[in-house]
């Protein structure tokens, strides 16, 4: 079997559950559109200079600092028009990149500044996702499905719930909350995620990035998370002896047996601090274990990557083949929120075939 290279690993066919959508932006569009409306406030004009300033803001090591960046995303995304285009150039850009299916994520009440109601940002962006996801003979190259994200810090959860349970048969699968961790708890949205347990809904929380033990214990124990967003500190319930041999704490335990997926970012958490350094990262010891691991981009446009991107470093930092790659990939797409058997359908007609095609490739 060969060593994975990037053009291989882009080749793969991909499954990405964690990336934000106003964390992917072309930094030509931001442009585009913040000179169409009159959004004044961009550090610069020109494209290569504002990607640069994007992930050297980002690279703070501070989760709150690495939010603020966002401000100049979220501020071009006031209309529909601009919602409609930059959802379609995410699936382009993660359909050119290899991803077969996509679970992109934001929050509807970010974008109702310029007068747009939360159902008209909702279907804004799912129009959007339809006319990227198209190939030009018309078919589908991706499958995006849309999770609606609550900011921890607002107070409006439930709102954002319901409108995921609304819009659950028009191209939304699941809900998350995100933005700064430390001071939010997830219990504080736990009306929300009761009730989404009651509809049978799916949702993520983005939980163990910037705060340990307690926040990942919270979203799963007593807010009832399907998957964590990150979850990266779940290693402070795992000891390591000298011979290298592990022993997991009860709720290190309980995430791996029960199979709870873990979106992990590993560019993402080097920037906010969450982890030293790719090599370093948790993965690689969570990877060992058969904790049920996901690899993700997190915020494209910040980190400058792709799945493509992570994969490639992770193949670099580790050695990881091809075995791994397919591992991961499943095990995202098994951690999806649409039906099993449309899981199945991509696992088996998708993803196995399309690894077996590069892996013997000379
Ligand atoms: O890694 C992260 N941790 C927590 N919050 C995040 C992260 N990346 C983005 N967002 C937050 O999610 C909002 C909706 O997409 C973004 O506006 C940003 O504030
Ligand atoms: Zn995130």
């Amino acid at each position: 079997m060969n060593t994975p290279t990037r053009e291989q690993i882009r080749q793969a066919p991909k499954v990405l559950l964690h990336d934000h959508l106003d964390g992917g932006l072309r930094t030509e569009t931001i442009i585009d559109i913040a000179r169409d409306t009159g959004y004044g406030r961009l550090p610069s004009t020109d494209p290569a200079n504002l990607a640069a300033w994007f992930q050297e803001a980002s690279d703070s090591g501070s989760l709150e600092r690495y939010l603020e960046t966002f401000d100049h995303t979220v501020g071009v995304m006031q209309t529909r028009e601009a919602l409609v285009r930059v959802a379609a150039e995410c699936a382009e850009d993660l359909a050119d990149d290899g991803v077969v299916y996509a679970e992109v994520r934001y929050a509807p009440e970010q974008h109702t500044s310029g007068g747009l109601s939360l159902d008209e940002v909702v279907e804004a962006v799912i129009e959007g996702f339809r006319i990227g996801s198209l190939g030009p003979d018309g078919t589908p190259r991706i499958r995006v499905g849309t999770l609606l994200t609550a900011m921890r810090h607002q107070a409006r959860s439930m709102e954002i719930a319901e409108l995921a349970v609304r819009y659950r048969d028009a191209g939304v699968v699941g809900f998350d909350i995100a933005g700064a961790e430390a001071g939010h708890p997830p219990t504080r949205h736990l009306d929300a995620f009761e009730y989404l347990q009651r509809e049978n809904a799916h949702f993520t929380i983005h939980a163990g990035e910037a705060f340990g033990l307690p926040s990942i214990w919270q979203a799963i124990q007593w807010c009832g998370a399907d998957r964590l967003g990150h979850g990266v500190r779940i290693i402070d319930d795992i000891t390591l002896s000298d011979d290298g041999e592990a022993k997991l704490g009860r709720l290190a335990a309980y995430v791996r047996d029960k199979r709870i997926p873990l979106e992990m970012c590993p560019t993402s958490n080097l920037q906010t601090g969450a982890a030293p350094s790719i090599a370093e990262h948790p993965i690689g010891l969570l990877r060992r274990l058969n904790f049920r691991v996901t690899v993700n981009t997190d915020n494209r446009l910040m980190s400058a990557t792709s799945v493509t991107g992570e994969f490639a470093k992770l193949v670099d930092a580790f050695g990881y083949g091809w075995d791994d790659l397919q591992w991961f990939t499943v095990n995202a797409m098994k951690s999806a929120f649409i039906p099993f058997d449309e899981r199945l359908a991509l696992i088996n007609g998708v993803i196995k075939p399309g690894f077996a095609r590069l892996k013997w490739q000379a």
